[in-house]
């Protein structure tokens, strides 16, 4: 299951606000709308934002592929700046995950590359860097790299999951948070993945989702495609999460991540720093698995990471209901951050990270990434 395709000239999503109810695709054929897909959430979790966006550059490319170049010339200036609004644009879309801007300036480096590229014959000439290159090579090398991104994600999945799978328990229960599969990623999710990984080894595991208000990422999105390949689900409310592990139903978490600091500071999902102080007190190993494409070594700590506030109506309404008095004001941070000393180990492409975190984050740096021809989508 992918809940994204490329057709070569437009993105089609799969509106994630719809589900389980019904599949329904939304088609973008421009960055603005692949932006407000984003923004609107009908494209969600960390590493697939970041897939959505780069291909979205990819269409900001073609677009300015597409002219008009009245003299029969790129017109250079036009076409860099209408790219570079593009990308702030999509950049903008979401502040929290990383893997978002990451992913938008990956691409839009090839292209600044390409178009720094002196044209052939053109030594020492004041040909402007961006005539180097023809619009539509542009478009291509866009798309390429849009395609790559996606394929490595796909790749890092699937490490991840082979990774954090022997850190599941052989039989027992593992609590999670939001929605980190193949919904939020190219591939058979982080968190998710894990999950997947372990029991496709033989390990008994009983799922506990989180709702995970006020979206109800875990309700709608973690148990439908969790169902789906066959994995045993139990939802429970987010103030449940207590009670489950002091019942002894839940031997581990494993949460996903959006932004994850030098010092292993980890943004997630509201709700999964409640979910870090209670496994603490119970003694559960509390796992975060997420891409390295998360990790942003420019952040120092959690304290940096922007979170985004989300309308407050998403709160004092349920599905277009009202569930509060119009007059109350409501609070809707949509990620919070759970301090390193919290965290048992970042699970990521690059291998188990263990505390320190500075020290462990810092050396992934140099260790290479998954190979896409690792790359696995779930089977369902
Ligand atoms: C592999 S997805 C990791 C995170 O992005 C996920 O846990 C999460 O917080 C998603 O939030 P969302 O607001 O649904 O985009």
């Amino acid at each position: 299951m992918r809940a994204y395709r490329w057709d070569g000239s437009s993105l089609w999503l799969l509106d994630q606000r719809r589900l389980p109810a019904e599949e329904v695709w939304v088609r973008c054929v421009s960055a603005g709308e692949v932006a407000s897909a984003i923004r609107a959430m009908i494209v969600r979790g960390a590493p697939l934002i970041g897939v959505a966006a780069a291909y979205g550059v990819a269409l900001a490319a073609k677009e300015a592929a597409g002219g008009p170049f009245p003299d029969g010339a790129p017109a250079g200036d036009r076409l860099v700046s209408s790219l570079e609004q593009a990308a702030g644009t999509l950049k903008a879309a979401r502040p929290t995950a990383v893997n978002l801007a990451w992913a938008v300036e990956r691409v839009m480096r090839r292209l600044r590359e390409a178009l720094s590229q002196e044209p052939a014959g053109s030594r020492g000439a004041a040909a402007t860097a961006a005539t180097a290159v023809a619009p539509d090579a542009l478009a291509r090398i866009a798309e390429e790299e849009a395609r790559a991104i996606a394929s490595e994600d796909e790749a890092s999945c699937w490490a991840i999951g082979e990774a954090g799978a022997p850190l599941m328990p052989e039989h027992g229960g593992v609590l999670t948070h939001c929605n980190t599969g193949a919904l939020a990623t190219a591939g058979i999710g982080t968190a998710a993945g894990i999950l997947r990984r372990a029991v496709a080894r033989g390990h008994s595991l009983r799922i506990y989702a989180t709702e995970t208000r006020p979206y109800l990422q875990g309700a709608r999105l973690t148990a439908w495609e969790l169902i789906r390949d066959g994995l045993d689900v139990t939802l429970i409310t987010d103030n449940m999460a207590g009670y489950v592990m002091q019942q002894g139903f839940v031997q581990a978490v494993v949460v996903g991540a959006d932004r994850i600091a030098a010092n292993g500071d980890t943004a997630n999902k509201v709700g999964t720093y409640a979910l870090a102080v209670l496994a603490a007190a119970h003694g559960i190993p509390f796992y975060v698995a997420a891409p390295y494409s998360t990790v942003d070594l420019s952040v120092s700590s959690g304290a940096a990471i922007p979170i985004e506030e989300r309308s407050p109506e998403e709160v004092t309404h349920l599905a277009g209901m009202p569930i509060a008095p119009p007059q109350v004001s409501a609070l809707h941070p949509a990620f919070d951050v759970t301090p390193a000393r919290l965290i048992t180990a970042i699970v990521t492409d690059r291998g188990v990270l263990r505390p320190p975190y500075e020290s462990s984050l810092a050396r992934a740096a140099a260790v290479p990434p998954a190979r896409p021809s690792e790359r696995r989508v779930p089977s369902s």
